[in-house]
């Protein structure tokens, strides 16, 4: 669908998977609408080498330092197709190809290059009035559009393959051999876990103690797993009920069989939030905590725009069970709850994930705004 020819990310690695998880999942989205050569500039390749090991076979994966170097160099040709993500700022020198590109296309009475910035995923108002603005360089003439992602539609949506239901149901069958294959038992109902090392995971430890199932924990790799594995022992050692699984850390291409395999879940940050949406699956969110506790800000709002979709019976039970989780305070009796009445979750899930589907996909509302802009 793209007429870009080439396209530029830019990605800096904060902490953890998710500034390169994101910026991935738009590169593979915009290949598969089109965009034919791509170029991934990032001060943390390892990080992508392992959420993609195949990442060199799609796209060009550059160093952030080499490309600063590169982009100085005379003959040096920016993309048609800019994407600044997570306001990274891009190489000064990097700005300064671009706009000496634009004026040329400009005067060549040419399409000129197109320059986004994508920014974090949050549920918050400001957010819409914030979407699809234009800003100036401060020293250049080389304009740059603000993209947001988001849940409404006065948004720019959500990262969706084209083919995610499609491929959603031809794993399912295969769902207990997958459990199997992780050492998992097929029968079990399953808790999938990934949060941070700052959650309080004796809650879920001895919350899944006082279930009268016994569960599967998929644990994924990091601190927090690491702390939640050595309390099931603990617990284990006492009674044996609980299947604990260390995960492998799966190439991003595979992750969502981890939500798709699970009944219930703990996701973090940005990416596995969404695909837990996407996935319908019943979850608690850990957001990703900083200092401000904006993080509790982000929940809220994002608690405002799901929790009408659930009945009367179950809205404040799961506010208040999400809430307490990320605030510390979930007591183990609050999480056992939270596992009983996460199947009660489900249709609400379905229907807003439903609504997220209608929305459309992300990478196609970029291109879609820069063709727009021709
Ligand atoms: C556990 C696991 C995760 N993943 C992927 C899924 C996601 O793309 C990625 C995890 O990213 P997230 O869920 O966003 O969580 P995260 O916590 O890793 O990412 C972040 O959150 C952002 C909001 C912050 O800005 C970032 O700085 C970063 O901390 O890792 C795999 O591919 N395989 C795995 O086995």
């Amino acid at each position: 669908m793209t007429q870009f020819e080439s396209t530029d990310i830019f990605c800096r690695v904060i902490d953890n998977f998710g500034d390169a998880g994101v910026c991935w999942r738009l590169a593979r989205r915009l290949l598969s609408l089109g965009v034919k050569r791509i170029r991934f500039i990032t001060d943390h390749p390892e990080v992508l080498a392992k959420l993609a090991p195949d990442a060199e076979k799609l796209a060009r994966v550059v160093p952030w330092d080499s490309f600063a170097l590169e982009a100085q160099k005379p003959g040096f040709e920016p993309a048609d197709l800019v994407i600044e993500t997570f306001g990274c700022r891009l190489p000064e020198s990097y700005d300064e190809a671009l706009a000496r590109k634009r004026a040329l296309a400009i005067a060549a009475d040419q399409r000129p290059p197109f320059y986004f910035n994508l920014d974090y995923l949050s549920a918050e108002d400001w957010v819409e009035e914030s979407h699809n603005i234009s800003g100036l360089h401060p020293r250049l003439d080389l304009p740059k559009l603000w993209f947001f992602p988001g849940f409404t539609d006065r948004t720019g949506g959500l990262l969706i393959e084209d083919d995610y239901e499609a491929e959603k149901e031809s794993f399912m069958p295969g769902k207990k051999d997958f459990l199997a294959s992780l050492h998992a038992g097929p029968e079990l109902p399953t808790l999938f876990v990934f949060c941070y090392p700052v959650n309080r995971v004796e809650a879920l430890a001895k919350g899944l103690a006082l279930s009268d199932k016994p569960w599967n924990v998929l644990i994924a790799p990091g601190e927090a797993g690491d702390k939640l594995e050595g309390l099931l022992k603990t617990i284990n050692a006492r009674g044996d009920r609980i299947r604990a699984v260390r995960t492998p850390f799966l190439p991003q291409t595979e992750f969502d069989r981890l939500l798709w395999a699970s009944d219930a879940g703990i996701i973090r940050g940005e990416d596995s939030f969404v695909r837990a949406q996407l996935a319908g699956l019943p979850f608690l969110w850990s957001t990703y905590p900083t200092e401000d506790h904006a993080h509790r800000v982000k929940l809220d709002a994002w608690l405002d725009r799901f929790v009408p979709e659930l009945p009367a019976s179950l809205a404040e039970r799961y506010r208040a069970t999400s809430v307490e989780w990320l605030e510390g305070a979930l007591s183990p009796e609050g999480f056992r709850d939270f596992l009983e009445f996460a199947p009660m979750l489900r249709p609400a899930l379905a229907q807003w994930q439903r609504k997220l589907l209608s929305r459309g996909d992300l990478a196609r509302h970029m291109l879609e705004r820069a063709q727009n802009a021709l």
